[in-house]
C-alpha cells in the first residue's frame, strides 16, 4: 500500500513507522492516523515481525491532532465521525510498540506516545497536553494515561496549564523509560526493538499483556492473571528451549511455538 503521511520500513524482525508530515509538525490528521493503523495492523499480522517502533522527525514526534481539521467540527460531527477511536488501533496491537520521541509530543502526539508500550526520548523531547489552550481537553486518553504515568499532581498541572515537560522531567516522572542523544534516538530504539524481537514472540506478547493488566485491574486479579499465564508458558516449546539452552550453556533458538 502507498502511504502519504508515514514511511514504513523493516530491519530484520523489526518494523518501524516514521510519521512524515513535516510541514505540519506531524499533526495527526485522519489520513495519517488511518495509515498508521493500517501499517500497525500489517506488522501485527506479519509473523516475521517481533517488535515495532514509531518515530517522528527531529523537530516533532507529533504536535497533536490536526487543529485545522478539527476546528470546524460541532458535537454532532465530532461524535458521528468518531475522531478518537482510530487511535485505539495502536493499543489494540498485540506486539510491543516503542515510541522513539524527539522534539514535540503534544496533545494527541503525547497521547500516541503513551499508547505505545514504552517511550525512549531524545534529549530534545518535549511532552505536553496543551488542549486547554485550544478550548478543549485531551481526548485520546491524555487525562487518564498521563495521570497513571506521572501521578495526579503533575498531570493535573500539565492538563490545566498546558505546561510542557522536557525529557529530563519526563524521565524523572516515569513517563519515559530513558533518554538518549537525539542523533542516536532511532538507532537506540531499533536496537531495543531488535533485542525484544529475538525472544519468543508468544512469550513477549504475553509479557506485554500481563504488564498491561496492571493498569486495568486490581492487584490480586493481575497477580492471578500473571500466574495463569506463567503456568501456560510450560506448554510452549520455547520454554523448553530457553531453559535447556541455559543448562547447556548455549544461546537459545526460539521458534515462536
Ligand atoms: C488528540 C486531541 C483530541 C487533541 C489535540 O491533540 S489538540 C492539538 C494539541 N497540540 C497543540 O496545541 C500544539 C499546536 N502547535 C504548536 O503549539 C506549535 O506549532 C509548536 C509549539 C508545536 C511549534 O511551534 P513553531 O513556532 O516551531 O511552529 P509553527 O509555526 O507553530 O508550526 C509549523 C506548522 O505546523 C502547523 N502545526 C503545528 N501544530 C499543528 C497542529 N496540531 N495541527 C495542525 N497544524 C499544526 C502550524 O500551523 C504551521 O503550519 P502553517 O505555517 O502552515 O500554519
Amino acid at each position: 500500500m502507498g502511504y502519504e503521511n508515514i514511511r514504513v520500513e523493516k530491519r530484520g524482525k523489526v518494523g518501524w513507522i516514521t510519521l512524515d508530515r513535516p510541514k505540519a509538525l506531524n499533526a495527526l490528521n485522519a489520513a495519517l492516523i488511518n495509515e498508521l493503523g493500517t501499517a500497525l495492523d500489517g506488522f501485527d499480522a506479519d509473523e516475521r515481525i517481533g517488535c515495532i517502533v514509531i518515530t517522528g522527525s527531529e523537530k516533532a514526534f507529533a504536535a497533536g491532532a490536526d487543529i485545522k481539521e478539527m476546528q470546524p467540527h460541532n458535537f454532532s460531527s465530532a461524535y458521528q465521525k468518531d475522531l478518537i477511536t482510530p487511535f485505539d488501533r495502536v493499543s489494540q496491537n498485540r506486539k510491543p510498540i516503542i515510541a522513539a520521541v524527539a522534539g514535540y509530543a503534544l496533545g494527541g502526539g503525547c497521547e500516541l506516545a503513551m499508547l505505545c508500550d514504552f517511550i525512549i526520548a531524545a534529549d530534545t523531547a518535549k511532552f505536553g497536553q496543551p488542549e486547554i489552550t485550544l478550548g478543549v481537553i485531551p481526548g485520546a486518553g491524555g487525562t487518564q494515561r498521563l495521570t497513571r504515568f506521572v501521578g495526579k499532581s503533575k498531570a493535573m498541572e500539565m492538563v490545566l496549564t498546558g505546561r510542557m515537560m522536557d525529557a529530563e522531567e519526563a524521565e524523572r516522572s516515569g513517563l519515559v523509560s530513558r533518554i538518549v542523544a537525539a542523533d542516536d534516538l532511532l538507532e537506540e530504539a531499533l536496537k531495543a526493538a531488535e533485542k525484544i524481537a529475538e525472544f519468543s514472540l508468544p512469550v513477549v506478547m504475553m509479557a506485554k499483556e500481563s504488564v498491561d493488566r496492571a493498569y486495568e485491574t486490581t492487584l490480586s486479579e493481575g497477580v492471578r492473571f500473571e500466574r495463569r499465564v506463567f503456568q501456560a508458558m510450560f506448554a510452549l516449546e520455547d520454554q523448553k528451549e530457553g531453559m535447556t539452552a541455559f543448562i547447556e550453556k548455549r544461546s537459545p533458538q526460539f521458534d515462536n511455538k
